[in-house]
């Protein structure tokens, strides 16, 4: 398994002072900047694109950009990710025509590819790509919006992916993202996750460290 990642989306972050929050949330301890991109298409909702991505790597922020691509159709959007500096792409099966090609793609422009997958979807769309992946996101909500319920039937998903991770002995991450907090952080460890996406939970606080550090501890305490 990798090593534990805290990865804060800024989906509720305050975009009035994005810079400052993500140099705020970083120093708190987090690892990752979790990055949504939504397009009023894909999902009911429309955020932030590559131009946003760029101002966070000139303002200085040099942790990894986890980008979330909530977008259909995906391609064209990936190289103006990778030239504005996102480390990890993710993107969903159904929001790309021939997935394979959707991670090579992403490969090919520099950056580790991720497939995501919602709640309803089958595990069968990791069939034949999973060991081209670099990561795996298990959403546990339904994408959209930041602040809803986890959907406690992703825990057994969880497990399900661990088990095919172990199997592939690849060095793949496998991310959970929606209503992960505190209180429930431990259970989502304990079925498999090594990389963790909150929200609401951490920028909702107004401690970020005490909140990364409580969730930090939690997953320490059952790995
Ligand atoms: O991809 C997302 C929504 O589509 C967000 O990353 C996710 O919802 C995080 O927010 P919260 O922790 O508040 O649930
Ligand atoms: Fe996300």
């Amino acid at each position: 398994m990798q090593p534990t990642v805290i990865a804060p989306s800024i989906l509720s972050a305050d975009f009035a002072r994005l810079g400052e929050e993500v140099d705020n949330v970083l120093a708190a301890g987090a690892d990752w900047v979790h990055f949504d991109v939504m397009d009023n298409h894909y999902v009911p909702n429309l955020t932030i694109g590559p131009m946003v991505c760029q101002a966070l790597r000139r303002h200085g922020v040099t942790a990894p950009i986890d980008v979330h691509l909530m977008v259909e159709p995906v391609d064209r959007i990936i190289p103006d990710f990778a030239a504005a500096g996102a480390t990890d792409i993710s993107f969903h099966p159904e929001a790309s025509r021939h997935v394979h090609r959707t991670i090579q793609l992403i490969k090919a422009e520099g950056c580790r590819a991720g497939l995501v997958l919602n709640p309803a979807t089958a595990l069968d769309v990791l069939d034949y790509v999973l060991e081209d992946l670099d990561l795996v996101l298990l959403m546990s909500v339904n994408p959209g919006f930041g602040g809803q319920s986890f959907i406690d039937s992703t825990l057994r998903k969880i497990e399900r992916v661990r088990e095919r991770i172990d199997a592939s002995g690849k060095a793949i991450r496998l991310e959970v993202d929606g209503g992960v907090k505190p209180d429930n952080i431990a259970r989502i460890a304990e079925a498999g996750a090594d990389t963790f996406v909150a929200g609401s939970a951490i920028f909702g606080h107004a401690d970020y460290r005490q909140v990364v550090e409580e969730m930090r501890a939690a997953v320490a305490s059952v790995r």
